[in-house]
């Protein structure tokens, strides 16, 4: 089968700190793929080096088969980081932060068309913040920020999405809204890959899981990746209570 993402022996280091060591994983299409680890274990940097934002040491990778900046610039891949780097003192809003995601495909005048609105719209519905679109950033709270930015990835339409911890600082209820919209996009053929500490809600949320730490332990289904034997791996304690290990 054709990966979506597949990464081969990618290590990175940022000076003297080794991120990732020899890290290899696939990443199937048209599923949700969880990525599991501890803090600073190297998500975050797997995520950029995907994008090419981080330019690994050694190794490569292949975002729906064509090198990242290739996959960026064809708009295959979207990307929901973990720190916003827009201000929420900045005067934007909701839907100006959704419509964000519709940059790469805008004309040399840089005017939105009818397709762009309908998208910016769409995405706002499916994250539940239709009736937000003209709220400013900075009045909302840090769950619908969230949400807005996931509405920005899923506005640019992209067949690959990935999210660093897009459930960080987030009520039940936006967790539970992202969740949904998550398999939503898989079931329509996409492919995510999403980083997050919450292993009660792995079942529902992933598909496959692939456990991280500086290189991948463990990929594969998400029922045998939670077996304490495994969780532990990643984790490198007995895991009793699997909560208090996210
Ligand atoms: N810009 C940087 N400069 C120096 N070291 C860095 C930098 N970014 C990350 N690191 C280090 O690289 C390692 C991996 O960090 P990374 O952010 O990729 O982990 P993570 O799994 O995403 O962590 P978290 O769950 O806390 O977000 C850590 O030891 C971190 O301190």
């Amino acid at each position: 089968m054709i990966s979506a993402i597949e990464v081969a022996g990618l290590t990175v280091h940022y000076g003297d700190v080794c991120a990732l060591d020899d890290t290899s994983a696939r990443v199937r299409p048209g599923r949700v793929t969880a990525l599991i680890g501890m803090n600073g274990s190297g998500k975050s940097t797997l995520f950029r080096t995907i994008m090419g934002m981080t330019r690994p040491d050694r190794g490569s990778v292949l975002v729906g088969g064509a090198a990242p900046a290739l996959a960026r610039r064809r708009g295959i891949v979207g990307y929901v980081p973990q720190n916003e780097d827009v201000d929420r003192s900045f005067p934007v809003s909701v839907w100006d932060v959704a419509m964000m995601g519709r940059y790469g495909r805008l004309g040399p005048a840089r005017r939105p068309r009818a397709a762009d609105r309908t998208a910016v719209a769409g995405a706002l519905e499916r994250v539940g913040l239709h009736d937000y679109a003209d709220r400013q950033i900075g009045q909302l709270s840090g769950g619908q920020a969230k949400r807005a930015f996931v509405a920005r990835g899923v506005a640019q339409d992209a067949q690959i999405l990935l999210l660093d911890e897009p459930f960080a600082g987030v009520d039940k209820r936006s967790e539970a809204t992202i969740v949904r919209l998550l398999r939503e996009l898989a079931a329509e053929g996409r492919t995510v890959l999403v980083s997050t500490h919450d292993l009660h809600t792995l079942p529902q949320l992933a598909d496959e899981a692939i456990l991280l730490m500086r290189r991948v332990l463990f990929q594969g289904k998400v029922s045998e990746a939670l077996r304490p034997e495994v969780l532990s791996l990643a984790f490198g304690i007995d895991v009793v209570d699997r909560e208090s290990a996210a």
